[in-house]
C-alpha cells in the first residue's frame, strides 16, 4: 500500500525492484535505496557529498551497493558457520518495506523495515536533517537466543584518503584483519597509509579530518563497543570490480558496528538498538 509522502519527498522506480527515495529538504539533498535500505547520498548544499558512492555500483537484488551506508545484519564479514551465505548477512542486498516519511521543518524522519531472518526482524530509522542519524532495531521474535552482529558501513567521502586524520581511538584494542592479528591503535590520531581493516574495540566518538575539504566529521554511537575502520587502498581496490582503481582515494569507511567480540546474544522476545550519528563540526 502506498504510504503519503510529504511534497520535497518522492519515490523513483527504476524497475526490476529498485526504487529510490528522493528527499530535498532546500538545504540537504538524499538518496535512499529500498534495495538495502540504505542511503545512497547526503549533501547539504554548498558542501562536498559526506557519502562515496562507487561510479561502478552494481543496483541489483541479490548484490551489495558499493556507497553510501550499507546495512550489514544479521551478520558482519562472512557467515560464522555456513560458507555459501552472503557476506555481511541478507539485509544489504534485499528490498526493504517503506514504512514511513515524514517531514518536520528541515528534517525528514524515515522509517523502513528489512527483510526477515530466522524469527530476526530489523527495522532502520533514519533522521535526516543537518545531520544523519540512524537507529538500527533488532527484535528476536523465535523461541531460540540469536547471536548478531551487525555494522552500518558508511563510505564516508574524503579529498584523499592519504591526507585524512582519525581521532579517538588512540590506544584501542583492534583486531587487524590484514595482519590477522590482535593490535593496539597508534596513540596519535591514525594517519592511513595502506590497506587497513580493523574491528576497534571502543566506544568513543571518531572524528574524521579533512584537510583538503577543510571538514571535520564526527561520528558518535549508541549500542556499539566497536567500530569498523576500512580502506582497501590500491591493490585490494584493483581487485574489486564495482570500485573503479582509483577508488580508493575517495572514502574511508568508519562502521558503526556489533562486530567480532562485540557481537550481542538476543534471548527470545529481546530487542537491541544500535545507533549511529554522523555531523559536522
Ligand atoms: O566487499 P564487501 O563485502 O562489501 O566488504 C567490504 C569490507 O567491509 C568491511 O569493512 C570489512 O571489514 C572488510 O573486510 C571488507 O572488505
Amino acid at each position: 500500500m502506498a504510504i503519503p509522502l510529504p511534497a520535497a519527498a518522492q519515490l523513483i522506480p527504476l524497475g526490476n525492484d529498485l526504487t529510490l527515495l528522493q528527499l530535498d529538504s532546500g538545504s540537504f539533498c538524499a538518496t535512499l535505496s529500498l534495495l538495502g535500505g540504505q542511503l545512497l547520498s547526503y549533501q547539504p548544499y554548498g558542501q562536498q557529498p559526506w557519502l562515496y558512492m562507487s561510479p561502478q555500483a552494481l543496483l541489483q537484488t541479490g548484490k551489495a551497493i558499493r556507497g553510501g551506508i550499507p546495512v550489514c545484519w544479521p551478520w558482519f564479514g562472512p557467515h560464522p558457520t555456513d560458507s555459501s551465505a552472503p557476506a555481511h548477512g541478507v539485509a544489504r542486498q534485499q528490498p526493504w518495506q517503506l514504512l514511513a516519511v515524514e517531514q518536520d521543518s528541515d528534517a525528514f524522519h524515515v522509517k523502513l523495515q528489512g527483510p526477515h531472518w530466522q524469527g530476526l526482524d530489523v527495522e532502520l530509522e533514519y533522521t535526516l536533517s543537518d545531520h544523519i542519524a540512524m537507529q538500527l532495531h533488532t527484535h528476536n521474535h523465535s523461541q531460540q537466543p540469536h547471536t548478531v552482529s551487525t555494522a552500518l558501513h558508511s563510505y564516508l567521502a574524503v579529498s584523499d584518503s592519504r591526507r585524512i586524520r582519525l581521532a579517538g581511538l588512540e590506544d584501542a584494542v583492534f583486531e587487524d584483519k590484514v595482519a590477522a592479528r590482535y593490535s593496539r591503535m597508534p596513540s596519535a590520531a591514525l594517519q592511513l597509509n595502506g590497506e587497513f581493516d580493523a574491528i576497534v574495540y571502543s566506544e568513543a566518538d571518531v572524528i574524521l579530518s579533512d584537510p583538503g575539504w577543510q571538514r571535520k566529521l564526527h561520528i558518535s554511537r549508541r549500542g556499539s563497543g566497536s567500530v569498523v575502520v576500512w580502506n582497501p587502498w590500491q591493490d585490494k581496490a584493483a581487485r574489486l570490480a564495482d570500485l573503479p582503481d582509483e577508488g580508493w582515494q575517495d572514502f574511508v569507511c568508519i562502521e558503526a558496528a556489533n562486530a567480532g567480540e562485540d557481537s550481542y546474544t538476543l534471548p527470545p522476545g529481546a530487542s537491541h538498538t544500535l545507533g549511529c550519528q554522523i555531523r559536522a563540526v
